[in-house]
């Protein structure tokens, strides 16, 4: 590893090649360093998009990190992940950089395949001191104590579950010595809530651990803080403290979120914590969105179907604003809650609204709605309680990679008892299915919606038993029967028009809307054919293709089910659209699976569909 600066033509910050020539550095040099990192991240990432905010307000906090210990033989836990693009530049990925987030590039988040310095893939919060926990009792267990173990933590994630039950663990193990860095931006996306934040506010404000109660050393830790962290000498020494307690130690830094870029600093909604390719000097998205998104069609939604439904009232888990309930919160504030990064709180609170009277609904990230199952099964579904989640960033999301696809919602949900799962195809049906939901009083309802724009509306051609019949197929209909999850209604009826045309097999496109549990109108449909291919943007495994399979098996329809989804694997991240394809989820890839799938089969006679309904 090399340990003196090597050649003085380059920029500082391209000598600093690891953390062994870092640690060289003489100590006046760091404020110079310093700024070129934060010139680097603001162009950079405003010229390819990714975690701005967060990031420039870590800069000396992780030079300070990478001087004090020397990982990977002390451990440095990132929790999210999203704040370690310093970490990366200090690792041997600055010319890298370019590719960050990008189809086979950088990961936005560590990652292990690229360096030994990187522990943590997982972007879900709150698992830092979880992973510390466990880290120094693998390392006591080896008799390796003396190297150390430290987690870095935002205040938001905080205040999530785990970190409080790591907390309770951490604390009550005086021989365990992990180093818990608190970074105190004061925000999540917006400014933090709850009495951890209060707390947290009074020992930034009150003087630190002597002039008040203090939650950490209540809990067993020794407190440093509140500390600077933007004088990398200042963290630096506290730093080599807190090592040199050699048990818990909790040390409470103070950073500003945007730290440097005044676009960023001021930004009111959440200080360009993740953006696009924007404007370097104002913030401003470079490229002219393509059109509305999911999440502001649902957002205004909500807005009017709270003012049609009054009992309805909003949970979310500290993304008020990225789950769209900025127009709901503008119209009905007192009916908009924020519990903070605390799904599974949010879920169980909504249990509780819901005994209590009110309808509420709770918008969430689908992939963080994995850490709150066991809520919405044993609080919510066991007792039949009308709770409606709305999951944004269903299926692929794109550039955050494996931890943010939400492509576990369907396979997760389809074994809850008493919950009714719809996806809608577009933003007229999203209108019409939240209405439905809302309405509904016998126990839980989802709706899932994707990270992308909401498209040109669908229109039904006719409708049997709330299923849209789409597209019907000229000469034999009935070959195949096409049953798409929500917005793959699209690239479904693109399929069927190709493979009518170009291969003489007639399709009929029939979107249920409600797609979990299985619509019964499906089986007369599915017997009708001669194959069904459903297709979902979810991990096809437990999915509604294999819902219904195992309907059709379960009446006795032979119609053989071809269930077309994501595979069970963890995808890396990318583009959407790009992803979808590599899936075989666009039309070409539909129209593949289908004509591999009839190649063998025999077309028998084809049997007419009932009458046209009334579509709607
Ligand atoms: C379980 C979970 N819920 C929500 C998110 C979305 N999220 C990503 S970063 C973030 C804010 C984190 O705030 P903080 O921990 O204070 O870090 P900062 O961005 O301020 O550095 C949130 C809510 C997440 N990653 N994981
Ligand atoms: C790290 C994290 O969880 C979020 O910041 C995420 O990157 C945001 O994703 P969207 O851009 O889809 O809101
Ligand atoms: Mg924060």
């Amino acid at each position: 590893m090399a340990t003196t600066l090597p050649d003085t033509s380059l920029s500082l910050l391209e000598r600093v090649a690891d953390p062994g020539v870092l640690r060289t550095l003489p100590a006046d040099r760091l404020p110079h360093l310093a700024d070129e990192i934060r010139r680097f991240l603001v162009a950079k990432v405003c010229a390819r998009g990714g975690h701005l905010g967060p990031n420039l307000g870590m800069v000396e906090l992780t030079l300070a990190l990478h001087r004090v210990f020397e990982s990977p033989r002390d451990a440095l836990v990132f929790d999210i992940g999203h704040q370690a693009y310093v970490h990366k530049l200090l690792t041997g990925r600055q010319k890298g950089f370019d590719t960050l987030r990008q189809p086979g590039g950088l990961s936005g988040y560590p990652s292990r395949a690229e360096s030994v310095h990187d522990l943590v893939e997982n972007s879900h919060a709150s698992t830092a001191l979880s992973y510390a926990d466990g880290l120094a009792e693998a390392r006591a267990l080896a008799g390796e104590s003396d190297r150390s173990v430290v987690a870095v933590i935002g205040d938001g994630a905080l205040g999530g579950g785990m970190a409080f039950e790591a907390l309770n663990n951490l604390g009550a193990a005086p021989e365990r010595p992990v180093i818990v860095v608190v970074n105190d931006n004061g925000r999540s996306y917006a400014p933090t809530t709850g009495a951890l934040a209060k707390h947290l506010s009074v020992l930034k404000y009150g003087g630190g651990a002597e002039a008040c109660r203090n939650v950490f050393t209540d809990l067993g830790f020794t407190y440093f803080g509140p500390v600077d962290g933007h004088n990398t000498r200042e963290v630096e020494s506290v730093l080599c403290r807190a090592r040199a307690m050699k048990r818990p130690v909790v040390v409470h830094v103070m950073t500003v979120k945007g730290k440097g870029h005044r676009p960023s600093e001021t930004d009111p909604s959440d200080c360009l914590h993740a953006v696009g390719a924007i404007a370097p000097d104002t913030g401003r998205p470079v490229a002219k969105a393509s059109g509305p998104s999911w999440t502001s069609e649902f957002g205004h939604a909500l807005a009017e179907a709270a003012a049609a439904h009054p009992k309805v009232v909003a949970v979310t888990a500290g993304m008020l604003l990225p789950t769209g309930l900025g127009p709901m919160k503008e119209r009905f504030p007192e009916r908009v809650f924020d519990v903070g990064i605390a799904e599974q709180h949010a879920v169980t609170s909504a249990a509780g609204l819901a005994t209590g009277g009110p309808h509420p609904l709770v918008a969430i990230y689908a992939t963080f709605l994995n850490r709150a199952f066991d809520q919405v099964v044993m609080d919510v579904a066991l007792h039949r309680l009308p709770v409606t989640f709305v999951l944004d960033r269903a299926g692929i999301t794109g550039p955050d990679g494996p931890s943010h696809h939400g492509m576990w919602d369907l396979g997760l949900l389809s074994m809850v008892p008493g919950l009714r799962l719809a996806a809608p195809r577009d933003t007229t049906r999203l209108r019409l299915l939240l209405d439905e939901a809302v309405a509904w009083s016998e126990g839980p309802t989802v709706l899932r919606i994707p990270k992308s724009s909401a498209g040109t509306p669908i229109e039904a051609v006719a409708s049997m038993d709330g299923v849209d019949v789409l597209y019907r197929g000229k000469g034999r209909p009935l070959d195949v029967l096409l049953v798409p999850v929500g917005p793959l209604a699209q690239p479904a009826l693109e399929a069927a028009h190709v493979l009518q045309t170009e291969h003489g097999i007639g399709c009929t496109v029939a979107d249920p809307r409600w797609v979990l549990p299985v619509n019964p109108a499906l089986e007369s449909l599915a017997a009708r054919h001669r194959l069904v291919v459903s297709v979902e943007d979810g991990v096809v495994t437990g999915g509604v293709g294999t819902a219904l399979a195992q309907w059709c098996q379960d009446r006795g329809v032979t119609t053989p089910v071809h269930a077309l989804g994501l595979p069970r694997a963890f995808l890396a991240h990318g583009s959407r659209p790009e992803l979808l394809t590599q899936a075989g989820l666009d039309a070409p890839g539909l129209v593949r699976a289908v004509l591999n799938a009839t190649a063998h089969r025999d077309a028998g006679p084809a049997v007419p569909l009932p009458a046209q309904g009334s579509a709607r």
